[in-house]
């Protein structure tokens, strides 16, 4: 039925308006009718719902299935037990940003493991499956170490954690990562890697005593630079990627708080991590799971049609670094906000110092899964990937004993153990 079929058989203009008129004023107040309704449906769910936690800062989209839960004697007799180390008065007081994370589940186990107390912290957002962060959840707590629900942006929670225990130190990974997805959602990069990094040193520096903090840079920040292996020493101004440029704002802004408050402070470059509970949005992950699916892959090649490579490093080896950067840290030097002396302010490449292909990542995967890949080779898409990355490790080595030992075909044959087995137990999801 058109609209036409509305009028009158015998239109004259001044009936026409009327009827037009009449019509009019019935869909008007239909609308009136349905406005109000919602209004009430509105004004009845704002009486219902909770007021919105006052501690809540998160501008975070990815973040906002957040809801900070903490709070009370319970929560405050397990947040101390598991910041206690094994032996007290020997061991570390950490708090791991980002536990739930891949880096920060192995870190904050391996802590665990030789005597430290660790406190873990994680806003479990939906960047990629939150049911694998809560699987690493399970296996944190069964090594006795406890995961705050919650966002770095909360700074009423972060005091609320260092007004309860004495931390030593921070090892900060929690983080928006990846390089592609930065164009989707810039937004995530800047709330957590920038607005999120700065709440916690703001927190951090007003402690007393300060913690020494450890964080994740990347070996992003390298950029376009065509010079390898990458020294710590290079230019660093030619990000392409905002998450690398995220990850070198972060580096001023250490260096900042570093000069004016004494924050011991440590960046990290990670050089593309992998290994067992590792992050679905990266290429060896999600390679494996298309690659037994019988979906074709994409393999970027660079503009002169030769392989794009990175210096792939595992996850034991990294860990053994964060340890290792964690142990040296030397002691912040303010107090409460004011700066007593010179702090240290350190940086490192964390890689394997050996560039491999992408597409011997490809056949390597094949051997390990017995399964041939259907791939499609594509140009290295204008997405912030770079060509290559290779990490010279002479100081990590040095300073660290940083020395990784796993190359790449023997650490994936542990990732492909490990996704095995976990997807085949949780073959319903
Ligand atoms: O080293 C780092 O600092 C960074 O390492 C990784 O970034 P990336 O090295 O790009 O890791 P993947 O996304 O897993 O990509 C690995 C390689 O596979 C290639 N690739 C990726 C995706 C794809 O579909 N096809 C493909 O050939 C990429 O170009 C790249 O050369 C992490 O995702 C970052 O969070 C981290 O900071």
């Amino acid at each position: 039925m058109s609209h036409l079929d509305d009028l009158p058989s015998t239109p004259g203009k001044y009936k026409t308006d009327k009827v037009l008129h009449h019509h009019r004023y019935l869909r008007l107040s239909k609308l009136t009718l349905w406005a109000s309704l919602f209004l009430a449906l509105f004004l009845f769910y704002l009486l219902l719902s909770p007021p919105p936690s006052p501690s809540r800062r998160n501008l975070n989209d990815s973040s906002a299935s957040s809801a900070a839960k903490y709070g009370g004697s319970h929560w405050e007799k397990q947040v101390r037990k598991s910041s206690r180390p094994r032996t007290p008065h020997n061991g570390l007081t950490v708090l791991v940003t980002g536990a739930s994370g891949f880096v920060g589940t192995h870190v904050s186990i391996a802590l665990r493991r030789r005597g430290d107390g660790v406190l873990g912290l994680d806003n479990f957002n939906r960047y990629y499956d939150p049911k694998l962060k809560r699987a690493r959840q399970g296996l944190l707590e069964r090594s006795g170490v406890f995961v705050v629900e919650g966002d770095i942006n909360d700074v009423i929670l972060l005091k609320k954690l260092f007004d309860v225990v004495l931390f030593t130190h921070v090892m900060h990974l929690a983080a928006q990562a990846g390089v592609r997805y930065a164009m989707q959602n810039p937004g995530s990069y800047v709330n957590s890697n920038i607005a999120g990094f700065v709440s916690l040193l703001e927190v951090a520096k007003s402690a007393n005593p300060q913690p020494s903090i450890v964080w994740a840079s990347s070996s992003s920040v390298y950029g376009l630079n065509s010079k390898v292996p990458f020294s710590e020493k290079d230019r660093t101004d030619q990000p392409a990627s905002l998450y690398a440029a995220t990850k070198k704002a972060g580096e001023g802004i250490a260096h900042t708080y570093n000069h004016i408050y004494g924050l011991s402070l440590t960046g990290l470059r990670f050089f593309t991590v992998y290994g067992p509970w590792g992050r679905p949005d990266m290429a060896y992950f999600f390679f494996t799971k298309d690659i037994l699916k019988g979906k074709t892959i994409t393999v970027f090649e660079s503009p002169d049609k030769g392989s794009v490579a990175r210096d792939f490093t595992y996850i034991d080896d990294i860990v053994k670094g964060c340890l290792g950067a964690l142990d040296t840290a030397g002691k912040s030097t303010g107090s409460g906000g004011k700066k007593k002396g010179p702090a240290m302010f350190r940086i490192y490449n964390l890689g394997n110092t050996s560039p491999v292909p992408v597409t011997k990542l490809v056949t390597i995967l094949e051997k390990l899964l017995k399964m041939k890949a259907k791939k499609k080779v594509m140009p290295l898409p204008r997405n912030g990937d770079v060509e290559f990355t290779h990490a010279n490790i002479t100081l990590a080595q040095a300073e660290l004993g940083y020395k990784p030992s796993v190359d790449l075909e023997a650490g994936l044959k542990k990732f492909v153990k490990w996704y095995m087995g976990f997807y085949k137990k949780k073959s319903s999801w």
